[in-house]
């Protein structure tokens, strides 16, 4: 078993570059894969979920492996079945981008259900709404669901909620689709951005993307493309709120500030000052935080993914603060962990209320997802004593190196495993 431990770590400082987006990237994995040549991707983070997406990859003809100059080279000319083996496409959540990839070129995908972060239901109907409109039948099995479709046709698509899952989905069923697709009351999340530019390079025809209406005209041949993922403004997110924290000061380095605009208003208004240039951002202690009220919404909202590492900030607020989930109204796992360092929050009806200032205590937590974990990982920097977080393998669906990244800052954290000797924290979990 691997955990990670961390103490209280006052005022961390300095600069961490952020690396590419996780989200971005799984959706650009896909739509490489829509080529009929090869695909280079670069700033692709080595994550849990890549490791997998390779594996799938091997496993239906295409060629996907990290060269030597970091890059991800996909070559989809070979695929020889779309017929995608549950067991590893239920390991993630975003194997239903293998259906709006494959479909208009194989005919025919199967794949499991959405894994993914187990914070609550992941419905994909609109996903399938926007395909079957296309004119594909869907089979649902046991463990998994056929698409299929002679040919995809394409349709105008009114979203019934703004999703991002199924706007970047739809964009990559409709690019070889026959005619014109419209998606209405689309996501404007940077990584749909992101999709559409890459897939436009490779000579798709796409407009509108980052407002809610997007055309998407068909294509019969997209070419290949050397493509660089956007940053994760996630990770960045979770950097800046440590300063605040800690009553540190974090830079964070090669990101696009625009994208965390919401995010940068919050920790104003929590009493963080914040510096940018085009492409850093700079969260600085003013020695005081203010409680507030946060409600996450789409992008350009507050994000839903933000809120479990800003929930941790607000514990440290003097005050009540009051935070509510609109787009995953039962995302409050890390309620529960923090309760057990003493936090004082209350829960009702996808809302947080929050009492700050109570000190925290380090204790034994349990991260169920990738942002639950940054949250204990940030309350942990906060609290008296050790704090030892297990679930490690959330982490490493989001974060390539987060150990080391918060340590070049002055946290004292380190990640540990109890195959090396120290059997000390497995008796503590077993009693
Ligand atoms: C890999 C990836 O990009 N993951 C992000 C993506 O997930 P994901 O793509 O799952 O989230 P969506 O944007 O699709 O979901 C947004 C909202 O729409 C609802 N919905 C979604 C699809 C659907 O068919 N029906 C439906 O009702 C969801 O329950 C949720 O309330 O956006 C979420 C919301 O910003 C983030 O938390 C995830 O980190
Ligand atoms: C929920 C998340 O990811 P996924 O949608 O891939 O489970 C996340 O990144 O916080």
């Amino acid at each position: 078993m691997k955990w990670i431990e961390v103490e209280r770590s006052s005022g961390l400082n300095g600069t961490v570059k952020i690396p590419g987006s996780k989200n971005s990237s799984l959706a650009l994995l896909a739509a490489a894969c829509l080529s009929d040549e090869p695909v280079r991707l670069a700033g692709i983070p080595e994550i849990a979920d890549f490791k997998v997406i390779c594996q799938i990859a091997e496993d239906i003809g295409i060629q996907m492996y990290r060269e030597s100059t970091g890059l991800v080279y996909i070559d989809p000319r070979h695929i020889h079945s779309a017929s995608i083996d549950p067991r590893k496409s239920s390991m993630f959540r975003t194997a239903y981008y293998f259906v709006g990839a494959l479909l208009a070129k194989c005919g025919k995908v199967s794949v499991g259900y959405p894994g993914g972060d187990d914070f609550v239901k992941r419905p994909i109907d609109q996903h399938i709404k926007a395909f079957e409109s296309m004119g594909a039948a869907f089979t649902y099995h046991q463990d998994y669901y056929e698409a299929e479709a002679r040919e995809l046709k394409g349709a105008d698509i009114y979203f019934d909620t703004i999703t991002s899952g199924a706007t970047i989905n739809s964009i990559l069923a409709a690019v070889r689709a026959k005619g014109q697709t419209v998606l209405r009351n689309a996501a404007r999340d940077p990584e749909v951005v992101d999709t559409a530019i890459m897939l436009n390079q490779m000579g798709a025809r796409i407009t509108g993307a980052g407002t809610d209406t997007i055309r998407i005209e068909g294509v019969r041949n997209l070419r290949g493309c050397t493509y660089t993922v956007i940053p994760d403004r996630l990770i960045a997110g979770a950097f800046l709120i440590s300063a605040g924290v800690t009553g540190g000061s974090v830079t964070v380095e090669d990101v696009i500030p625009e994208h965390l605009n919401s995010c940068i208003a919050k920790l104003k208004e929590i009493g963080l000052h914040i510096e940018t240039t085009p492409n850093t951002i700079t969260a600085q202690s003013t020695g005081a935080l203010r409680a507030t009220r946060v409600r996450t919404a789409m992008y350009p909202g507050f994000a839903t993914d933000l809120q479990q590492p800003l929930t941790a900030l607000l514990t440290q607020a003097p005050g009540k603060s009051i935070v509510s989930d609109r787009i995953y109204p039962k995302r409050f796992n890390h309620v529960y962990q923090l309760r057990r360092m003493g936090a004082d929050i209350d829960l009702r009806a996808g809302t947080a209320f929050i009492k700050g200032g109570a000190p925290l205590r380090g204790n034994l937590v349990h991260a169920t997802d990738i942002r639950a974990g940054i949250c204990l990982l940030l309350a942990g920097l906060a609290a008296d004593g050790k704090t030892s977080i297990t679930g490690i393998q959330h982490f490493e669906r989001g974060y390539e190196h987060i150990v080391e990244d918060f340590r070049s800052l002055g946290a004292k954290i380190g990640q540990h495993d109890s195959n090396d000797g120290n059997k000390e924290l497995l008796q503590i979990t077993r009693s």
